[in-house]
């Protein structure tokens, strides 16, 4: 078997480990990328962006439904689904052959195959062996295993991208950002959808009344939500599957052409031999310091949805895939600061937020003000007939920065960045009030969602 000696070798060719590239051959230093499948990993090959496609058909659909108040008579739509999905794969096609391409211009090596530790500083894939100053474990994440019977009937978010047929009835197991994203879509073209969530909220790190409106919306284009659900098993009914729950005590059945798992994530770390690497990890997670280094093994970094305690988000893999490569250029100095970073769940309209929930911020004691709005009778919402449109600004009444922002619908998803941006820059509300916007945007509403100061 042949040694290799790299400066850095990164396992996984996603955002994160992308991410780390770019300071450690600014350095100089020697890179060597594994990567098993697509280059890209799962955000453009397998997430965002192909499902964004999706999710733009979903807000044609929504438009399509609202033509009638700008006095537009149309049909029934009539979407073909196997050519929406062809539209989707060839919209991300050229994206791997063109990040090889440009690996190769930033002088990384490229390697194809599984990774694994086969000592503290060593990598073995194939029949090579690297040695290298330091490893990153940039693997992803994949669907969480569900330990319940029938479990391997269920589908993933890789099969609904793929799939040319579109299902009549689909059940989501898990109410989370998946489930929420593809079931709003589903549920446009007609598909009855029903998603089956564990705890008593969807999508329960965001702030409650924000899910509460998104719930509702849901409800409103045939979405049915049971929310504190324990699955049980799932079964074969014909050419059907079955779903057993129990809700309220009492032992129900639900049936459908597809089950999805739409039950989170969990780090992509069990085939690794971590061991071997002297990595300290307890149920599937790796130990991390500040710094996102290996507790055990400080020449192990970890960046990305392998990170078990950030938000698995593809900014955020970039994010800590570069805090990653400076640690290894400057040495530890850097950590991730997340207190500023946007999200957005792109069902149609999205649910998008930065920074605290209520709930939290008063679980922190803090002194705060809650601009709550429900903005279906402003002027912006009602040119567009928006069926949403919902905010809540959360204020450090002794700072005046902002603490939060929460949207459902009225361009949350956009107008997220600039609160993200505020929060970031220790913007006041007052200057936030104070800014001129552009008129009529759904941006100059902002000063009005703020209130009067
Ligand atoms: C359906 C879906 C939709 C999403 N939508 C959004 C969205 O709209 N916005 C957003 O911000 N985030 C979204 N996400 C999350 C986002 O895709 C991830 O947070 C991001 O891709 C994580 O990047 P990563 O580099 O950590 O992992 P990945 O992109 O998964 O990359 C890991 C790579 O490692 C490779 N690998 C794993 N093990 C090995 C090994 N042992 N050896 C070699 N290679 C290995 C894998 O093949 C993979 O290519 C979505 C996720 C899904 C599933
Ligand atoms: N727009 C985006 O940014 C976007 C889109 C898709 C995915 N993602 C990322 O991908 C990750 C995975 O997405 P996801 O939707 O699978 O996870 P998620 O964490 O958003 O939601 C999982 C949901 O399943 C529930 N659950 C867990 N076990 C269950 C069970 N046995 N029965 C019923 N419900 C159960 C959880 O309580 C939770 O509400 C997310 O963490 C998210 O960060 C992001």
């Amino acid at each position: 078997m042949s040694r290799e000696q790299f400066d850095v070798v990164i396992l996984g060719g996603g955002n994160a480990g992308i991410g780390v590239t770019g300071p450690a051959r600014r350095a100089g230093l020697s890179v060597a990328m594994i990567e098993q499948d697509l280059l890209g990993g799962t955000c453009p090959n397998r997430g965002c962006t192909p499902k964004k496609v999706l999710v733009a058909a979903g807000h044609a659909l929504h438009d399509i439904e609202r033509a009638s108040v700008h006095h537009i008579a149309v049909g029934k739509p009539r979407l073909d689904w196997a050519a929406l999905i062809d539209r989707e794969k060839e919209m991300i096609k050229d994206i791997p052959a063109n990040l090889a391409r440009s690996m190769a211009k930033r002088e990384v090596e490229v390697i194809r195959g599984h990774g694994v530790f086969a000592g503290p500083n060593l990598i073995r894939v194939g029949a090579r062996e690297l040695a290298a100053r330091h490893i990153v474990i940039a693997t992803g994440s994949k669907p969480r295993p569900l330990p319940i019977p029938g479990a391997e009937l269920m589908i993933t978010s890789d099969e609904m991208l793929n799939d040319r047929d579109l299902p009549a009835s689909v059940i989501f197991g898990g109410g989370g950002v998946i489930s929420l994203e593809f079931g709003h879509v589903y549920a446009r073209t007609g598909t009855e959808v029903s998603v089956l969530e564990a705890l008593p909220q969807l999508l329960p790190a965001m702030d409650a009344d924000a899910v509460a409106r998104l719930q509702a919306e849901s409800e409103r284009i045939g979405i049915s939500v049971k929310t504190s659900v324990s699955v049980k098993r799932i079964e074969r009914a014909n050419d059907r599957l079955r779903v057993i729950f129990s809700h309220d005590g009492a032992e129900h059945a639900l049936e459908a052409d597809s089950v999805v798992n739409g039950a989170g994530r969990v780090a992509n770390v069990d085939t690794l031999d971590l061991a071997a690497g002297n990595v300290e990890h307890a149920n599937g997670r790796v130990i991390v310091d500040r710094h996102l280094r290996s507790t055990s093994n400080p020449l192990v970094h970890v960046c990305g949805d392998a990170v078990p305690t950030s938000p698995q988000l593809s900014p955020i893999a970039t994010y800590e895939g570069d805090i990653v490569g400076r640690n290894i250029v400057e040495g530890p100095k850097y950590s991730p600061d997340y207190a500023s970073m946007a999200t957005s769940v792109y069902t149609v309209p999205a649910l998008a937020a930065v920074g605290l929930t209520e709930a939290a911020a008063r679980q922190k004691g803090l002194a705060i003000d809650v601009h709550t709005n429900d903005m279906r009778d402003w002027f912006s919402a009602k040119t567009y007939a928006e069926t949403v449109a919902w905010s809540k600004i959360i204020v450090d009444r002794t700072t005046d920065r902002i603490l939060g922002a929460h949207f459902v619908g009225h361009a949350g998803q956009e107008l997220v960045n600039l609160f993200g941006l505020a929060m970031r820059f220790g913007l006041t509300a007052a200057q936030i009030r104070d800014n001129v916007y552009a008129y009529p945007t759904f941006s100059s509403d902002i000063k009005h969602m703020l209130g009067h100061g």
